[in-house]
Formats: structure tokens, C-alpha cells, sequence
């Protein structure tokens, strides 16, 4: 039986990647749904393509070009966001990769989760805003979440059932600006910002890597999907990206992937695991990457990094306010209203600001996310000190 998947965000990144995964299989997998926020025309021609039961369009004033597009197709199209989140539970999906970007991803998520739709897990953002609201609903509604960022993917290819683990170690690229000085910082614009050194991604998550808010979330989703500790969560700069993770385990052993970086694996194997299955595409040639290297993290200049242990420290719904915060920033960033430091001081006030709750009901994720985003704006509209420097 071919495997049924829903994408959510198949217009990204991550979601264009996973059809070619799927292009590549189709004795294996089967496109049920397809989803994306504003892109119609390649929403549809993608629908054209791999002839999915239903698509949906986040933003309902894309309808009807949609519904249009698709007019001599027996697609199903829907609108707005609680479509999206109510098609994530049709009877025949058997996984719904989750590759929307943003806090947005939460709610279809626990809907799937709650329909027992296996979860291969490429929106971080849901696990930094819910982690434990997450967890606690796979295990009672028992779906498996499967990790598709690379380092985690890469961890979860490293354990060994049983064996005991004492730490994971994330690999960190170290983004565009790790070796820039602090005052070289202060001027850096979204341009150079945008040019990952290795990976090819979306805006806001290639922001994050370069601000290293993206390690840091990352740090924060190892905890959910792993368990850790967050003294067991250890992060090191490999600037070439070549292992994308490590573990270590109780007797000192220490286990590696490495690969190229083409996120088409960890998509695949969160597709196929628990067997890995052929995949074509460049190999690692170790003459060629003879030189793999390391290095401490430096969490002054890069002080996301400390915010978001800060945050996964403290708990409760401080994680939702960081995240909440860093979707507020990085669109300001990118719409050049605020400068690439101001990003963290407004980060910074805003968990000082938003009201702390201990145990975050689902209600209060949704509350907390709102407060954060009006109080996150009002600080970058207001304080001069956040404007661009020139
Ligand atoms: N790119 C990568 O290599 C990696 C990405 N990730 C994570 O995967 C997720 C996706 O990243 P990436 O593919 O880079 O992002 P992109 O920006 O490339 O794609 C985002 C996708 O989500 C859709 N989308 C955006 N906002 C909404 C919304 N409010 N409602 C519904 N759909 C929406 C977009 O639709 P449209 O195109 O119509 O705007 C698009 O299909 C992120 O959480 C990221 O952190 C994790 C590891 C690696
Ligand atoms: C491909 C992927 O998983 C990204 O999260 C990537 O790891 C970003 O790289 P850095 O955040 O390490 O720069
Ligand atoms: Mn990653």
C-alpha cells in the first residue's frame, strides 16, 4: 500500500523538496493533500502534477484563482485556515509532513495528532511554542512524531533503543556572520542575512540561522523529541555542516551522521522509517571535505542563543513568547524596520513583559502568542534605539 501524505506548505522549501521525494517514489508514496498560504499557481501546478484528493489555500481571497486553476480537475479546494486544519484529518492520510512555517503550524498539527495521523515533523516552531501540550497528546492519541530538521533527524538516526544517552550535541552552522565582530554586526542587512552558507531555505528560518535563533529552537525542540535535559543539549559550531548532529552515550561512545546538506533525506527517512530507502543525488566525498571543524558557540554576540535556553529553562509559556517575539522581529528585519542586534533586545523585553503562566493550557499558547505579537510591534515601532542602523 502507498504511503498517503499531506503536506502542509508544499509551495516552501521544505514542501517543494518533499514532492521530489515523492516524484521519486511514487511505487511508495501518494500525494492526499496539498497546502499553501498565498502561491496559487504553483499550489495548482503542483496539484496538476501530482493529482491530490483536496489542496487548500490559507488565504482565502486566493480562492477562486485557485478553484479556477483547478476547474477541470477532481480536486477538492478549500479556503482559510480552519480548512487547513480540519483536512489534515481525512480518513486516508497516513502522514502529514508539517512544512509551514511559523506558529501558524500548531493548530493543524494537534489536529492531526488528535486524528492519529503520523507527524513527520519539519515545523519547529509547534514544538517551541507546545512542546509539552505536544508530547502529551501523541502519547495519549499515540502518533508518532518523526523528525525532519536535519539535526534531529540526525540524532534520531544516531539512538539506540535502550541505551542510555548522556548528551546530544547539535551542530550549528554558525550562519553568515559568525565570524563577524560585534560591531560588524550592528550593520548587517537582511541581504547578507539571507545568504546561508550551506543551505538553501526559507526567509524566516534562514534569519533564524543567522541570528542563531534557529539553533536555539532547536535546542528547544531536542528537549521535546528526545526527552534531554537541557544540560544535555550541547550546541557546537561546525561551520562546514557536514555532521549534522551528534550523540553521546553513558559509556563516552559517540555517534555522527553525516551527509551532504540536502534536506530530501531526513524528509525520506521521516517518510520510510523505520527502512531507508534509495535516494538519489550527491555523495559525501571525504578528499573533498577533508577539513571538518569546531567550535565554542559565542552567546554575546549571538544572544538568541542564551534566550532560548533562558527560555526552555523557565518554562511554561516563556518559549510561546520567545517564538512569538522572533516572528514579530525577523519580519520587522526583513521589512528593514528594525536592525539585526534590536532583533534580540526586543526579544529580550518581550519575555520580560508578557505575563508568565507555569502550565500553559492550549488556550493560553493561543492567548500568550497574541499578547506577545501586539507587545514584540509596539516595541519596535517605539523604541528609536531599534530602528536600522545605517
Ligand atoms: N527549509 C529548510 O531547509 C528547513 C526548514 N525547517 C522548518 O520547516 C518549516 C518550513 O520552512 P521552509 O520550507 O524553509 O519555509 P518556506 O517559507 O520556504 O515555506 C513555508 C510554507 O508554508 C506556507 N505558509 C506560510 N505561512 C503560512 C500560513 N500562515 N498558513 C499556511 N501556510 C503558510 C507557505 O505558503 P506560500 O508559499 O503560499 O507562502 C509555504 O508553503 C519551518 O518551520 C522551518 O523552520 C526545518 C529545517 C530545515
Ligand atoms: C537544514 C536545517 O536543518 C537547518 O535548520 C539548518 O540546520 C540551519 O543551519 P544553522 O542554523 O546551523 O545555520
Ligand atoms: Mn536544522
Amino acid at each position: 500500500m502507498k504511503k498517503q501524505i499531506a503536506i502542509l506548505g508544499s509551495t516552501g522549501s521544505i514542501g517543494t523538496q518533499a514532492l521530489e521525494v515523492i516524484a521519486e517514489h511514487p511505487d511508495l508514496y501518494e500525494v492526499y493533500v496539498l497546502t499553501a498560504n498565498n502561491q496559487v499557481d504553483l499550489l495548482a501546478e503542483q496539484a496538476r502534477k501530482f493529482h491530490p484528493e483536496a489542496v487548500v489555500i490559507a488565504n482565502k481571497d486566493k480562492y477562486a484563482r485557485l478553484k479556477e486553476a483547478l476547474s477541470d480537475l477532481p480536486i477538492k479546494v478549500y479556503a482559510g485556515e480552519d480548512a487547513l486544519c480540519q483536512v489534515v484529518e481525512s480518513g486516508p492520510i497516513d502522514i502529514v509532513l508539517t512544512a509551514m512555517v511559523g506558529y501558524a503550524g500548531l493548530r493543524p498539527t494537534i489536529n492531526a495528532i488528535k486524528a492519529g495521523k503520523a507527524i513527520a515533523l519539519a515545523n519547529k516552531e509547534t514544538l517551541v511554542v507546545a512542546g509539552e501540550l505536544i508530547n502529551a497528546l501523541a502519547a495519549e492519541y499515540h502518533t508518532p512524531i518523526l523528525p525532519v530538521d536535519s539535526e534531529h533527524s540526525a540524532i534520531f538516526q544516531c539512538l539506540e533503543p535502550g541505551n542510555p544517552v548522556s548528551k546530544v550535541i547539535l551542530t550549528a552552522s554558525g550562519g553568515p556572520f559568525r565570524t563577524f565582530t560585534r560591531e560588524q554586526l550592528q550593520t548587517v542587512t537582511k541581504e547578507q542575512a539571507l545568504k546561508h552558507p550551506n543551505w538553501s531555505m526559507g526567509a524566516k528560518i534562514t534569519i533564524d540561522s543567522a541570528s542563531m535563533m534557529n539553533k536555539g529552537f532547536e535546542v528547544i525542540e531536542a528537549r521535546w523529541l528526545f526527552g534531554m535535559r537541557p544540560e544535555q543539549i550541547e550546541v557546537v559550531v561546525h561551520p562546514q555542516s557536514v555532521i549534522h548532529s551528534m550523540v553521546e552515550f553513558a559509556d563516552g561512545a559517540v555517534k555522527a551522521q553525516l551527509g551532504v546538506p540536502d534536506m530530501r533525506l531526513p524528509i525520506q527517512y521521516a517518510f520510510s522509517y523505520p527502512v531507508r530507502e534509495s535516494l538519489s543525488g550527491e555523495r559525501l566525498d571525504f578528499v573533498k571535505c577533508h577539513t571538518l571543524t569546531f567550535e565554542a558557540p559565542d552567546t554575546e554576540r549571538f544572544r538568541n542563543l542564551a534566550l532560548a535556553y533562558e527560555a526552555l529553562h523557565q518554562g511554561g509559556n516563556m518559549p510561546c513568547i520567545i517564538n512569538a517575539a522572533n516572528e514579530v522581529v525577523v519580519a520587522s528585519f526583513l521589512q528593514d524596520r528594525i536592525s539585526f542586534l534590536g532583533m534580540s533586545d526586543v526579544i529580550e523585553q518581550a519575555m520580560s513583559k508578557v505575563p508568565f503562566i507555569k502550565e500553559p493550557t492550549y488556550a493560553d499558547y493561543v492567548a500568550t502568542d497574541a499578547e506577545t505579537r501586539r507587545i514584540a510591534a509596539e516595541l519596535v515601532i517605539n523604541a528609536p534605539s531599534f530602528s536600522k542602523s545605517k
